[in-house]
């Protein structure tokens, strides 16, 4: 059975259509880089596939098709968005916790076992310095970090990221890179990753899936693809759909 297939999605906004009839198949856990070019209809994918707009076309997850209701939703399904705010000030490690409330009973107070797989996150981020930093005054890129780390408790089968590695810097871009790499083969997780870092994506194993494209389909991630893309790219202009 298939991890994830989409068949014929079709997904934009009133008159606009950006995602028209892709479809694809994974059928073991991977890495799926979506790239493009800006305005192409990356997120409006992601958001397709988390239910925030209407699209046609079915998404099944291990053969299912993914809940609507969003606490069943949150079982199977990580998000991380392009942009994330936070009013309030909150430690960071406060904020981290929070990535396991699927697994607590309404009202459940979080425990020492619960701060110390924080504590291990943020290790493996690299960025245990910050757990107890008010999250409001980090910097774009160690805020970009906290999400991550949020984002890696909840432990679902399938993770969708909107640019996660936007604003960091060479080290915590490759960090995370690898992170997810390891996701897929050590925990057998699907990860698709909106990104505009392609040469990051050259140690990695998984699937291409240019947005840009007039018939988007799954390529393997070789150099020769990677540096393909990256020229069609560069040289394209942006499809107006
Ligand atoms: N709610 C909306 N209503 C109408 N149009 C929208 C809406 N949200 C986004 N769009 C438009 O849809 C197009 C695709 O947006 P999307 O955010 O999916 O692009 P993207 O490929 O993720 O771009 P980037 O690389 O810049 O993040 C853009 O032209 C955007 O202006």
């Amino acid at each position: 059975m298939a991890i994830l297939e989409i068949r014929e999605l079709v997904a934009g906004y009133a008159e606009r259509v950006l995602i028209r009839n892709l479809s694809f198949l994974v059928p073991t856990p991977t890495f799926i880089a979506i790239i493009g070019h800006n305005g192409s209809g990356k997120s409006t994918f992601l958001k397709a596939l988390t239910g925030q707009i209407p699209y046609k076309g079915q998404v099944l997850v291990q053969g299912q098709p993914l809940p609507t209701r969003m606490g069943a939703m949150a079982r199977t399904l990580s998000y991380l968005p392009q942009k994330n705010n936070v009013a309030f000030p909150i430690l960071a490690r406060e904020l981290v916790v929070m990535g396991l409330f699927r697994k607590k009973r309404m009202l459940e107070p979080y425990g020492a076992a619960d701060y110390q797989r924080v504590e291990q996150v943020l290790d493996q981020l690299h960025i245990s310095h910050l757990s107890n930093r008010t999250f409001t005054d980090l910097s774009g890129g160690e805020q970009q970090l906290v999400w991550l780390a949020q984002l890696m408790l909840q432990e679902t089968p399938l993770a969708l990221l909107d640019e996660p590695t936007q604003q960091l810097d060479v080290y915590h871009k490759k960090r995370v890179f690898d992170l997810m790499a390891s996701w897929v083969q050590d925990q057998q997780k699907t990860v698709l990753c909106i990104t505009h870092d392609l040469l990051n994506l050259l140690p990695l194993q998984g699937y291409l899936l240019n947005i840009s494209q007039p018939n988007p389909q799954l390529e393997k991630i070789t150099p020769e693809t990677i540096m393909a893309h990256q020229q069609f790219l560069e040289n394209k202009q942006v499809l107006v759909r």
